[in-house]
């Protein structure tokens, strides 16, 4: 199977090198054009373009950073809708929201292509291993074409029906990390402070009813102030801003996510943004700005 492959960071690299592993020929492209050379070091292709790659591709993924850039690399010159049209599709990977993905579907569906949008949970290491929890929602026939390509990236993929729930759903899942991730680190701050040990904290979390392998593979790391993005804070502000979004869409008050946010923005304003999201920790040591990868 042939793919087009958009957007290497974090997450496309990994991918793209998966699908690689796999036999699948694939043709990259990146805006930054040397990400591409380790790509092309593994036998991928690569395209000058987003519209010259879905010009050679019959199947295209995108994997971008957010809402804006997904809607850059369609809409915009030589994006991909110079190229869509009938017979090839279209994947949206990235974590955006809704509208976003409604918008291109509209318009990949009105060149006459299929559009398929599959956020996906799960971090660096889970896209290196090919153990992504796959989201997809819109086109079925596009979406069943894509399952060999699925099978490779993720452990599970689930079907989720219309246009958006895909993005609904990814952002619902996030919302809910970052607050445990906020509630993590008090707990972290208040353990330490009150005169416990946080290793042994971390010990009794793991093995009690709330043991999960986010505190598992963050907890030491945080302990050390070391915070080596696979999930940059950015995008998990990002994504805490788009769910508060579908919380005021639909009326849903949602107070420790919007508490969680702006620890998260907090951590954004004292330049930890690039860093993982766990960095917020440093926000809520009070030590906010001190923090290295
Ligand atoms: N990292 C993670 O653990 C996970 C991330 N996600 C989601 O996946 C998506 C990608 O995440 P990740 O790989 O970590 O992010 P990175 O920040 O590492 O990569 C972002 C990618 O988007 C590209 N990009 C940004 N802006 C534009 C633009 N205007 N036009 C074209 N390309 C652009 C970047 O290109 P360039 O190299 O030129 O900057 C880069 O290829 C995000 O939506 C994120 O929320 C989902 C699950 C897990
Ligand atoms: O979006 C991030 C993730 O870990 O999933």
């Amino acid at each position: 199977m042939e793919v087009g492959f958009l957007g290497l960071g974090i997450m496309g690299k990994a991918m793209a090198a998966n699908l690689l592993r796999h036999g699948f020929r694939v043709t990259v492209w990146n805006r930054t054009l040397s990400k591409c050379d380790e790509l092309v070091a593994m036998g991928a292709a690569v395209g000058d373009t987003p519209a010259s790659v879905v010009a050679k591709c019959k199947y295209t993924i995108a994997m971008l950073s957010d809402p804006s850039a997904a809607l850059s690399v369609v809409f915009d010159k030589d994006g991909v809708l110079e190229q869509i049209g009938e017979g090839k599709g279209y994947v949206d990977m990235s974590t955006v929201d809704a509208a976003t993905s409604c918008k291109i579907s509209e318009a990949v569906k009105q060149k006459g292509g299929a559009f398929v949008e599959a956020p996906v949970s799960g971090s660096k290491k889970p896209a290196e291993d090919g153990q992504l929890v796959i989201l997809a929602a819109g086109d079925k026939a596009l979406y069943d074409d894509m399952v060999p390509a699925f099978d490779v990236l993720g452990k599970k993929s689930f079907f989720l029906g219309e246009m958006g729930n895909g993005a609904k759903m990814k952002l619902v899942v996030n919302m809910i990390m970052g607050s445990m991730m906020n509630a993590f680190s008090e707990g972290l701050c208040l353990a330490d402070k009150s005169g416990l040990s946080p290793q042994t904290l971390l010990d009794v979390l793991d093995l009690g009813a709330i043991a999960n392998p986010m505190f598992k593979m963050k907890g030491p790391s945080m302990l050390q102030g070391s915070y080596n993005p696979a999930f940059p804070l950015k995008h998990q502000q990002k994504d805490m801003r788009l769910a508060l979004s579908l919380g005021d869409e639909n009326a849903v008050s949602m107070p420790v996510a919007a508490a969680s946010n702006e620890a998260f923005k907090k951590a954004r304003s004292l330049g930890l943004g690039d860093l993982d999201f766990s960095a917020v920790h440093e926000v809520l040591k009070g030590t906010g700005g001190q923090a290295k990868a």
